[in-house]
């Protein structure tokens, strides 16, 4: 949202003004000409009681003499700004000592102004007015800086402000309680200290362009970056940086944390390629895997093997225990082959219904023949009872494998065609074994040729 140009301020009174001065006849005179020109007017003979009077009423402007008995008007200047709640007011020093020497004693005290003695009248309403506009708008600028001081402490966004070197100047406490530490610490760090080195890099480069090339114009956008914590722990933020002004040396920085937004983010992808029912790989991260394994065996020149499995008569298994204990039935199978794929380069996967593929990469025929039977023993060892089954009292199932040495003259169809015929050989011949496929190409048959001499 941007910011107002100015913010709404409570209407102000009339201007008040304490008049203090220890004789009744200069202050009789004064008052009446700052009450005809409109202001409030308080009155003190002394400097003890000006003081009084100022922190009670807090005055919008004092005119001080300066020689008075007991305190005397520099002294009363010196205490009015060593106090919080009168510091602010700006005091006039009204006196007859005109020298170069009385006037500079002064202004060291904290005064705005000095006007000499005998007073013109003119000239002092004058003074008068110039600075209480002064004090209006230097009113208006605290104010201001107030509210943005409170709008950036609040802020649930980090803000620092950067030096073209990349040294932090400045850091709201948001930016604190996301890394970890103070604001006053992160304002001794440097972007080096929280970035790696070739993002704090990429971005003293960004800075300098901004500063010595006329031509430039920054783009500000979001970039997600991993923030070092004040205790070495790396997190997740968004982090937008754009020149305070244009070929300016001072930066901002706005650092919003992203750590939920990346968790849920990588729960959505991992959900995206588990299969809900078995936790394992489902046929779209299968499908994926199989590209790549069979573009890394095409260059590699190793064998692919993969495994069809489906589990036999489960129709009836339902039909017997009913649908949730087939779910439950699945679910252990789906651990067996998934125990059976521990390397980076397999993958067991539920492809649909009942039906299961593994794919093991750099493995051959006799290897992938040997773990497919190891499958099927583990499946039946499972002991889960089928009463209804024509092939064994337990569940079982039946397993195609085939290998391939692919080329780019392959499909990748191939195997899955290859595996799922030898697959339903094995049901036909009686379910409940492992049944071995061929495919015809090129390299097998000249691997096959060499092996055979
Ligand atoms: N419980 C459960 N059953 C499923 C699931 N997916 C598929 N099925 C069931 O699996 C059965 C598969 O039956 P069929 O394709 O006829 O095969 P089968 O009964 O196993 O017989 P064969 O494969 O010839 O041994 C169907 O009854 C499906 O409803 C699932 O997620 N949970």
């Amino acid at each position: 949202m941007p910011l107002p140009a100015t913010f709404n301020t409570a209407p102000r009174r009339d201007a008040a003004i304490l008049i203090v001065d220890d004789a009744p006849a200069n202050l009789g005179m004064l008052r009446k000409m700052m009450t005809q020109q409109g202001y409030q007017t308080f009155v003190a003979t002394s400097g003890e009681r000006a003081i009084s009077i100022a922190r009670r009423v807090h005055p919008d402007l004092i005119l001080l003499d300066v020689v008075m008995p007991g305190m005397d008007g520099l002294e009363t200047c010196r205490q009015l700004k060593q106090h919080a709640s009168t510091q602010r007011i700006p005091v006039i020093f009204m006196s007859a000592r005109s020298e170069t020497d009385d006037v500079v004693a002064g202004f060291d005290t904290g005064a705005v102004d000095y006007i000499s003695k005998p007073l013109r009248m003119a000239e002092v309403c004058a003074r008068v007015r110039a600075q209480l506009k002064i004090r209006d708008t230097s009113d208006t600028q605290h104010e201001q800086a107030q509210h943005l001081r409170t709008i950036v402490d609040s802020m649930a966004e980090g803000l620092m402000i950067i030096e073209g070197t990349g040294r932090i100047q400045y850091a709201n406490p948001a930016c604190g309680r996301y890394l970890g530490c103070s604001p006053e610490t992160l304002e001794k760090k440097s972007l080096g200290d929280l970035l790696s080195p070739q993002v704090t890099q990429e971005y003293l480069d960004y800075f300098a362009r901004c500063a010595n090339e006329p031509e430039f114009v920054p783009q500000p956008g979001a970039r997600e970056v991993v923030v070092r914590q004040c205790d070495g722990t790396l997190r997740d933020m968004d982090l937008t940086l754009a020149p305070m002004a244009m070929h300016e040396t001072l930066f901002i920085g706005l650092l919003h944390d992203i750590t939920h937004h990346k968790q849920s983010e990588t729960a959505l992808q991992r959900a995206a390629l588990v299969d809900p029912l078995t936790k394992i790989a489902n046929r779209r991260h299968f499908d994926t895997f199989v590209e790549m394994e069979w573009q890394r065996a095409i260059r590699s020149g190793e064998p692919l093997s993969l495994v069809v499995l489906d589990v036999d008569h489960f129709k009836l298994y339902n039909d017997s225990f009913g649908h949730a204990a087939g779910d439950l039935a699945l679910q252990k199978v789906a651990a067996v082959l998934q125990a059976h794929a521990p390397r980076a380069t397999d993958l067991a996967a539920r492809y649909g219904g009942e039906e299961f593929v593994l794919l093991f990469g750099e493995t051959s025929p006799a290897a992938a023949a040997a773990l497919a039977e190891d499958i099927r023993t583990a499946v039946e060892a499972l002991c889960l009872p089928h009463p209804r089954s024509t092939t064994s009292g337990w569940v079982t199932c039946s397993i195609g494998v085939v290998t391939m040495l692919p080329t780019q003259l392959d499909q990748v169809e191939d195997l899955f065609i290859a595996a799922d015929r030898a697959m339903y050989l094995a049901k036909e011949a009686g379910r409940n074994q492992v049944r071995l496929g061929d495919v015809r190409n090129s390299a097998w048959e000249a691997v096959k040729a060499l092996v055979m001499r």
